[in-house]
């Protein structure tokens, strides 16, 4: 009689024959949406007009074999923590460069306000994107890329789980995608 495929013996290698599946590569992702504002001073045009977006963001990650619960890392723990972390930084802010004169006027007002590329005056967040200087969506991906590096880190997961691509859509019709360093 056939073994059962219990968790234990699909997750050993020694359970496997050669170039069955477990081996090879998983990947997940979890998806967050967000209302933010933003503006890019430095793109001209209507980018410099603040506006708002109701913003998509996919976190993928990746791992060459699952943990022993045969997951990358669950999906409930991943997106209360990006969630939490997106929701109470980003979501009905607004999302300035340091330098625009529009962060004391909104921070005046109790506005919620994410800079970027603040440098060594970064708090609560803002050191992820310390080195970016404007909210771009190429920019804010970088962020939310690094953001779940540093949730993956603190979650269990999966043996060599990393967080592979992170998809920012600020409309529709535009999306910007960070991936590890060596994928192009
Ligand atoms: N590579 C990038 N290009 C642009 C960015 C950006 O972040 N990265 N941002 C903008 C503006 O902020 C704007 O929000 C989007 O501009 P655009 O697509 O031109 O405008 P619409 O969303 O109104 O698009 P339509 O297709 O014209 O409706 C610009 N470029």
């Amino acid at each position: 009689m056939a073994e059962p495929a219990t968790p234990q013996r699909l997750n050993s290698p020694a359970g496997l024959a050669a170039g069955e599946g477990l081996r090879a590569a998983h990947w997940v992702s979890i998806d967050h949406t967000f209302e933010t504002a933003h503006r890019l001073p430095h793109l001209g045009g209507k980018c410099a007009s603040l506006h708002g977006h109701s913003w998509r963001v996919a976190v993928g990650v990746a791992a060459p074999r699952l943990d022993g619960d045969l997951t990358v890392v669950e999906f409930g723990a991943l997106k209360t923590a990006v969630r939490d972390w997106i929701d109470t930084r980003l979501d009905h802010g607004t999302m300035l460069g340091t330098e625009d004169p529009l962060v004391e006027p909104l921070l005046a007002a109790d506005c919620r306000v994410f800079r970027f590329g603040a440098g060594h005056s970064a708090v609560d967040g803002e050191e992820l994107a310390a080195d970016l200087a404007w909210p771009t969506v190429e920019a804010v991906a970088v962020l939310l890329r690094r953001m779940s590096q540093k949730i993956l880190a603190e979650l269990p997961h999966a043996p060599e789980a990393r967080v592979g691509r992170v998809a920012v859509r600020e409309a529709p019709l535009n999306t910007a995608e960070c991936g590890p360093e060596g994928i192009l």
